[in-house]
């Protein structure tokens, strides 16, 4: 016999937790099931923990940046001081009790195992604790939230060896010596940067044309550039074709074109997709290709009648608040209320490098390829005001990707020191449709950086 509840959430990340609270607390019996830690991914061994690693590194470099602004510096990085405040600070040593309490205290039961679909409206689980499994039924509905986890390449050398993914890069102890970064996308290139800027020698290798490749080709090359200016060594283009890996000389990476890269640690960052054969999606009647690598859901987050999905397992974009974007309106929907369809024409993400590199919308060459009739500016943030003012660190610039004829902005990146921050403005006037005309008729307080975004309006063409 399955036990009965109204809605149970299959993983509690922060998609899921967010909804399984939302819906307990509105007095749902809700059963959250999960494998690992409430809270998933995200709080324990990826933005959190990664971003106060980004801080760390940043106080580094604009200490390193005082002489010729402002007198003279010595920086002595200790690795061990992030380290420990990750351990301590953000993950209570990788306990997510504090969580599991605020679900159980909003009224929410939390089961611990990793839930398959079992049948219509069912979920069994397999406890963490290896016992037998449990079956659940849902009178309401299942919310699928079960993210994603790293695509290993298939490596000739690589399964088998100590290599890291962001978990173990997360929460090492000490900065290693020498680290290989493999794939060059925001994981790998926030902790990068974070480890050069901590005295380990970096390399990364990207098999694609560019770092960065779903930006704009503009924000490719400032990181590039960047990154190669503080003394990383970037391989775009570059294929591997095996690992190897022993204690004493750590991990040789083998070209396709005959150079060999060694260093202590290699970094696997080379995306992520969900892991959907193990879901039992068949019991709802879903199909997918093999090689599929999201589950696809509806604009209201339907995957099936009464099966909701949301977060990096929906493939939408694989960040934080999209899953707490997508979990709002299913707990709005399962709660029986008004919510508006998806609309994801102003998706903002920010990839936390310096400069950071803040995008929302459509790149032009997307633009483009949507048939729209583009027009597009570019200014450049150092030859600002505020800019020129900043010096040291003021690499970035403002693009604006604008459909001509219906006159309002589609797509925008904002890159530099607060690029992220600077977003929002360009956000705003994205989802809000904001004519250019007035866009360009604003006043623009004066030395900000964002006035940039008023040269770029001027730049449009
Ligand atoms: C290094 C790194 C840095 C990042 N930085 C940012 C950032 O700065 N900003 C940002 O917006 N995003 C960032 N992201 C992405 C962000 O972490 C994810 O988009 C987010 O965690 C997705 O949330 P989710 O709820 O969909 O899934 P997850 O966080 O992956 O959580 C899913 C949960 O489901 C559980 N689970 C899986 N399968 C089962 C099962 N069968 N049964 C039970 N439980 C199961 C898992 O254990 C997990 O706890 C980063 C990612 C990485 C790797
Ligand atoms: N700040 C943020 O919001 C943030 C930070 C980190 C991660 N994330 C999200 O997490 C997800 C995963 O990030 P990611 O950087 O791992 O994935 P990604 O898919 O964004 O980038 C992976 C990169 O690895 C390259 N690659 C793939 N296979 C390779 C191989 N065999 N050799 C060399 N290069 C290879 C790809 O060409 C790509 O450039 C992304 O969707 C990302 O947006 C977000």
């Amino acid at each position: 016999m399955a036990e009965e509840t109204d809605v149970i959430v299959l993983g509690m990340g922060p998609g899921g937790e967010y909804v399984a609270g939302r819906l307990a607390a509105a007095g749902l019996d809700v059963v959250g099931v999960e494998a690992e830690l409430v809270g998933g991914e995200c709080p324990y061994w990826a933005c959190v923990p990664s971003k106060m690693m980004v801080r760390a590194a940043g106080l580094l470099t604009d200490t390193r940046r005082v002489p010729g602004i402002a007198g003279s510096s010595q920086v002595h990085p200790d690795f061990g001081t992030v380290a420990a405040r990750i351990r301590t600070e953000a993950t209570d040593n990788w306990d997510d009790t504090v969580a599991a309490d605020r679900f159980t205290g909003a009224g929410g039961r939390l089961v611990r195992g990793r839930g398959r679909l079992s049948g219509p409206g069912r979920v069994a689980v397999k406890p963490s604790d290896d016992g037998p499994e449990t079956e659940y039924g849902a009178r309401v509905g299942i919310v699928i939230a079960t993210g994603s986890r790293p695509v290993i390449p298939p490596l000739e050398g690589l399964a088998g060896s100590p290599y890291w993914t962001n978990r173990e890069a997360v929460s090492a102890e000490r900065p290693p010596r020498s680290l290989l970064v493999l794939g060059g996308g925001p994981v790998g290139l926030e902790l990068a940067q974070v480890y050069a800027r901590f005295g380990t020698a970096v390399t990364v290798v990207e098999g694609g044309e560019r770092l960065l490749s779903r930006e704009e080709p503009e924000s490719s090359r400032l990181i590039t550039d960047v990154l190669t200016r503080e003394g990383l060594v970037v391989h775009v283009a570059s294929h591997a074709t095996r690992v190897a890996y022993d204690d004493a000389h750590g991990f040789t990476l083998f070209l396709e074109d005959g150079e060999e890269l060694t260093a202590e640690r290699l970094l696997v960052a080379t995306g992520r997709a969900p892991d959907l054969a193990s879901l039992g999606l068949e019991h709802a009647g879903i199909e997918l290709d093999p090689k599929a690598r999201a589950l696809p859901v509806d604009e209201k987050l339907l995957a099936a009648p009464a099966l909701w999905a949301i977060g990096d397992v929906t493939g939408v974009g694989q960040f934080t608040h999209v899953a707490m974007y997508q979990g709002q309106l299913a707990a709005r929907t399962i709660l029986g209320e008004e919510a508006p369809p998806t609309d994801y024409r102003a998706l903002p993400h920010v990839t936390f490098t310096d400069p950071e590199i803040g995008s929302v919308g459509l790149t032009e060459a997307a633009a483009r390829a949507e048939g729209i009739d583009v027009s597009t500016g570019i200014a450049d943030l150092a030859a600002g005001a505020r800019g020129w003012i900043h010096k040291a660190g003021n690499e970035g610039f403002i693009k604006l990707v604008a459909d001509a004829r219906r006159q309002v902005l589609v797509g925008a990146t904002s890159a530099g020191p607060a690029g992220g921050e600077m977003l929002y403005g360009l956000a705003v006037a994205i989802q809000g449709e904001v004519p250019l005309e007035r866009l360009r008729q604003m006043i623009y307080s004066y030395p900000t950086f964002h006035r940039t975004v008023e040269t770029a309006l001027a730049d449009l063409s």
